[in-house]
């Protein structure tokens, strides 16, 4: 898995299911942060060219398979670990991506055949890793939150501050072994206590990781399959997670009460 490079900058949210996080106050910012994996390729690439293992490697989500294509700029310095590029999705919409990327100085539109057995392995092997190590630090964290839970509910019932650095944890240790997030713009988040949404483009669930990392006791808003997970669904219940039901519109307007 690549290398994630976590933008808190001026940027839009591009997507409607993105992450947000609200506060009850009725005096709300607003804060876009998005969230980028995305390797670098110095030529430009068609949806129809890339293998499976390339997709992976470029860290394209399901929802921009349909993406007409991805234009990467020339980047003099690939050997650099931070390259910029532009996503283009069907609407045309230009985003700006800072990646930090071992892969780098590895492709060219030459070797993409041996490349892309190599990679397919690579980010097989990466995913499996990555996925044991977030389910098995879960299935511990999860019982140290469900201890803790009473005590929550009693002491810091809408906060649940305690849950939210046992979530922090998780991701932290999830995180660190596969990549490294650099925050920018941090100075530009408010104080812990202000009332405060934040917003997320949601490029993939990575995002996730790196929200839980900023350390704050935010209110994710999430679509309500996602509460079916084992261990993770159970956690968001006791994280305060609010439920989403997306094409229903009381389900909406509870949310916006809560
Ligand atoms: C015990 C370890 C601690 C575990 C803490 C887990 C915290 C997990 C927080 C999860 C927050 C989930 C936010 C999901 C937001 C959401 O709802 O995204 C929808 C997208 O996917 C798009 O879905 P789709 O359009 O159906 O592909």
């Amino acid at each position: 898995m690549s290398s994630l490079r976590g933008l808190l900058s001026s940027s839009l949210s591009q997507s409607p299911s993105s992450s947000m996080f609200l506060s009850s106050s009725p005096t709300i910012e607003m804060f876009p942060l998005c969230t980028y994996k995305r390797p670098t390729y110095d030529h430009r690439v068609s949806r129809t060219s890339l293998s499976y293992a390339q997709r992976r490697l470029l860290g394209i989500p399901r929802k921009h398979r349909n993406a007409l294509w991805l234009s990467f700029c020339p980047n003099q310095e690939l050997c650099r670990p931070h390259c910029s590029c532009n996503l283009r999705d069907k609407n045309n919409l230009a985003r700006y991506t800072v990646v930090r990327c071992k892969h780098a100085a590895t492709g060219s539109a030459g070797d993409s055949h041996s490349l892309s057995a190599d990679l397919k392995m690579e980010s097989e092997v990466r995913g499996a890793c990555f996925y044991a190590v977030t389910a098995i630090s879960a299935i511990f964290l999860f019982v140290l939150m469900l201890v803790g839970h009473p005590f929550v509910l009693l002491l810091d019932r809408h906060r649940r501050k305690f849950h939210h650095y046992v979530a922090k944890v998780w991701a932290s240790l999830t995180v660190a072994p596969f990549y490294r997030i650099k925050f920018e713009g941090l100075e530009n988040l408010p104080p812990p206590d202000t009332p405060a949404v934040y917003v997320s483009n949601h490029q993939s669930f990575l995002d996730i990781y790196t929200l839980l990392t900023l350390g704050r006791s935010f209110k994710f808003i999430s679509k309500t399959g996602i509460f079916l997970f084992p261990i993770i669904g159970w956690a968001m219940f006791l994280l305060g997670t609010i439920p989403l039901k997306r094409m229903d519109s009381r389900s909406q307007l509870v949310y916006f009460r809560n």
